[in-house]
């Protein structure tokens, strides 16, 4: 169902959010942006810049003390168990349980946000379909390559359409069919009124695909905006290393 009366929407909320590390080490210092129905926002920076962190406190994996962080309008902090129902997360380097064969991991993700068999059905027929990994899908994921993990975690997180999708590098590793099929489906879940927020080192796939970018250096966002604002005449990798340089 097309929900584009959403369009517009918060979906994310970050405001003032500060992390240090227990060795003193503080990875963000103040950020703010909000990311909003039918968003596509890309997140970039340096290794170390602070975008896992970020990210990780988004999806309530990782504890801080300053700021605020909402979730379609609910504090992280209030109400947890609402904010993960309505995220999925795949981080960069997907934990699986190894022990499950693809269909059973895709249907304990399936029970746990409550989509109905019928619709579970479709879904993962859809997206395993489109990613090539239909006929692997008895098998245990401990034999699956980086790749079909990559593809298996993404598609955990499509067949319960959250309102908000967070991605840590979700292109690392996909080859370059399967890169483009998880392109178009950003594009289609966004479409439909959720909103995604991810990082990436690949310039190109977020000057293409992203409506809103982001660029932190050391721990502070130094720019946000819609992405035709942040580059302006210029490539996106020429705006990223003339601000990463100064
Ligand atoms: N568990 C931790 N304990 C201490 N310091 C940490 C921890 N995790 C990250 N850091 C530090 O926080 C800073 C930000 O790290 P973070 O992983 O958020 O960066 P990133 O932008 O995601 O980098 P990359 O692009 O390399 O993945 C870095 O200086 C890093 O060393």
């Amino acid at each position: 169902m097309c929900q584009d009366q959403q369009i517009g929407v918060n979906m994310l909320r970050i405001q003032n959010f500060s992390k240090s590390y227990k060795n003193g080490k503080k990875a963000v210092d103040n950020l703010s942006l909000e990311v909003q129905a039918g968003d596509i926002y890309g997140f970039i920076g340096h290794n170390g810049a602070g975008k896992t962190t970020t990210l990780r406190a988004v999806v309530g994996v990782l504890d801080f003390e300053e700021g605020e962080i909402e979730i379609d309008g609910i504090s992280i902090q209030k109400d947890a168990l609402y904010c993960k129902k309505q995220t999925a997360y795949i981080p960069d380097n997907p934990d699986l349980y190894e022990h499950l064969t693809g269909i059973q991991y895709l249907n304990f993700i399936a029970d746990m946000y409550e989509v109905t068999k019928a619709e579970r059905e479709q879904l993962i027929e859809k997206y395993a379909s489109a990613f090539e990994i239909l006929s692997n899908l008895g098998d245990l994921i401990f034999s699956y390559s980086h790749g079909m993990r990559q593809k298996l975690a993404i598609i955990s997180a499509f067949i319960h359409k959250p309102k908000l999708l967070v991605l840590d590098e979700p292109f690392v590793g996909l080859d370059p069919k399967a890169s483009h099929t998880l392109k178009c489906f950003m594009a289609e879940l966004c479409k439909d009124g959720s909103a995604i927020f991810f990082s990436t080192h690949v310039l190109e796939v977020a000057e293409k695909l992203c409506n809103k970018i982001a660029i932190i250096k050391g721990g502070k966002l130094i720019i946000s905006g819609d992405t035709e604002t942040v580059k302006g005449n210029h490539s996106l990798e020429d705006v990223f290393m003339d601000l990463i340089e100064k």
